[in-house]
This record gives C-alpha cells, structure tokens and sequence, in this order.
C-alpha cells in the first residue's frame, strides 16, 4: 500500500456513509482503503468523494488544511489487513453484517479494532461473528461525516479499554466529539429519530400536513435543523426502512415498523437524495 499502517484506515462499503467517511478521513490527511462489492458503485464512489472533499474544504470542515490522504478503492476486502482501523458502513442487514464481519476479524491481526457504522444492529449481536469480541464497538457516524462534529460511540458489553482507547484516539485524529453509550437497539440517536421520522410520514400519509409543512414546524417551532423528511432524505429511505424494521424486530414494539408511505417511496425506488428523488424531488444525482 506504500504507507505505514497507521495512516491508513479500511472503510468496508462505499455508499452513503461509506462514502462521506471517507471524506473525512482523507479530508484529515489520513489514507484510506475502501471496500465494496461493485466496481460501479466503486467508481460512483471515487467521483462523489472529491466533491465532497471540496465541499469540506470549502466549509472549513479540515483544520489546518492537510494534504488530503490517498484513496485506494478494491473489492477484495483481504486489503483491509494493514489498516490501522477497519469501520464496517455496509447495508443495514444483520446476517450480511455478520458474515462481512467475520471476514474483516479473520484478515487483520489482533489489535485492529473493528469499528461498524450499523444504526442499530446491537454490537453484543455483531460481537458473535467476530474471532475477538473485545475489539469490536459501535461508532455512529452521521451524515454527512465530515461536517458533522459529534459521532454516538457504543460500547459492547464485551468491548475491552484497549480497543476503546484506540477507537477514542482514531476519532480524535478525526475531529470527531464523542458521547459514549452503552448497547440497545438504536442506540441512543436512532431509536429517538427513526421513529420521529416514521412518525412524520404517517402525519403526512393522514393527510395533517404536507411534507414541506412537517418540516417547518418541526423546524420553525422545534429547532430541528432540517425537519424530519429533508433528514429523511438525505439518510436514504431504504436505510430508514431497514434499521426501523430492526428496531421493531428487536425492541418488540411493532410502532416501529416502517409505515405504508415510507415502503411505497422504497418499493418505487425514490430513496432520497441518493436517487434524486425522496420526500423531496432533487433532479440526477450520482448512484
Ligand atoms: N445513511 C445514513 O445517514 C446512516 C447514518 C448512520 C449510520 N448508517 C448506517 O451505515 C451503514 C451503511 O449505510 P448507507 O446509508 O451507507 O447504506 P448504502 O445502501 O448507501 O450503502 C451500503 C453499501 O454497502 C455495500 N455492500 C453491501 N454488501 C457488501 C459487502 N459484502 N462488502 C462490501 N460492501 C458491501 C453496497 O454495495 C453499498 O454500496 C448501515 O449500517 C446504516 O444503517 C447510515
């Protein structure tokens, strides 16, 4: 890879997190090596990361302004095995997460911790298929990650101080503030916003308000940066979908289960900003 391993960091799936993950890490002068199963999605990848680096540039998003780290993009995940950190941003699907995650334990030696961007999957769960429980926790990064501050850290039960300290010191090279939780389904920040979101469609499916309304009320009168459906969007629909079917298979409380209008923009393939069209109309954007 031609640089020492700890400057560089292994990012397993490059969509919308994978991706703006990323961008923070080279926007931070640090390498990374991103994984994904397409080689289109990798070269989709590749082009919206450099917008994004710009648009932190621009935002003022990397302190001191480094050079930008280099991006190696593969599909075989046997090239994570010198990254000083692996964070796993793959589809919100338990068994997947489980096997990829098995996989990644099994290439990089002990001391690498593994990190999984899942919203909600519990780490305890995850922490089944790994060959060492104790390096592996939750980190909860937001979209788009490298504007926003604060990532939502969560230690497993068998999460150890080491792999702990190591993660904090990563996310400190990133510029990240963190509040540490401990496991549940959703965490902290997904189970109080996927079901406000969820709730939102169900306002707008009952015909309350309309989305553009929802939004400012929530926004005007709440504080909400975007309102509940923009924030919708810009997570991806089919994300939203998947994590709150999690949640409910879960917790066992079936509110959570995504309602009608939610699935009809998925089955219809309106995901958000990510295909140009959600909750909201956006014109083309990169897949
Ligand atoms: N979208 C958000 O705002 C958001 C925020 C926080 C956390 N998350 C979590 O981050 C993770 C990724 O979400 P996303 O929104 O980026 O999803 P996404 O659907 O945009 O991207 C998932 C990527 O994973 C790739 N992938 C699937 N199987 C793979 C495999 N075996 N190996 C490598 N790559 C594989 C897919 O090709 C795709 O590019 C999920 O766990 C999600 O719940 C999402």
């Amino acid at each position: 890879m031609g640089h020492t391993p700890s400057d560089t960091i292994a990012v397993v799936g490059a969509g919308v997190m994978g991706r703006s993950i990323t961008a923070l890490a080279l926007g931070r002068g640090v390498h990374v090596v991103l994984v994904d199963v397409s080689e289109e999605v990798l070269g989709n990848a590749r082009a919206e990361i450099a917008q994004q680096l710009r648009h932190g540039q621009f935002m003022g998003a990397f302190p001191g302004s480094p050079a930008p780290g280099t991006l190696t993009t593969t599909q075989s995940t046997s090239e994570v095995a010198d990254a000083a950190v692996v964070i796993e941003a793959i589809t919100e699907d338990a068994s997947l997460k489980a096997r990829v995650m098995a996989d990644i334990s099994s290439t990089v030696p002990a001391g690498v911790p593994l990190i999984t961007n899942t919203s909600g999957i519990p780490i305890a769960e995850l922490a089944k298929s790994v060959q060492r429980p104790a390096e592996l926790a939750g980190v909860h990064f937001m979209n788009p990650a490298y504007l926003i501050e604060m990532v939502e850290v969560i230690r497993g039960p068998q999460t150890g101080d080491d792999a702990m300290a190591a993660i904090l010191s990563v996310l400190e090279r990133l510029g990240k503030k963190t509040v540490v939780v401990r496991d549940a389904p959703g965490f902290v920040t997904s189970r109080l916003l996927h079901p406000m979101i969820n709730e939102a469609a169900r306002v707008v499916a009952e015909g309350t308000a309309s989305v553009e309304a929802v939004d400012r009320l929530m926004h005007g009168c709440l504080g909400h940066p975007t309102g509940p459906l923009r924030t919708a969007d810009l997570i991806g629909l089919d994300n939203l979908a998947d994590a709150l079917r999690l949640l409910a298979e879960r917790t066992g409380n079936l509110t959570f289960e995504p309602c009608e209008l939610l699935m009809e923009k998925v089955r219809r393939g309106d995901l958000g900003r990510k295909t140009g069209r959600g909750f909201y109309d956006y014109g083309k954007v990169l897949s």
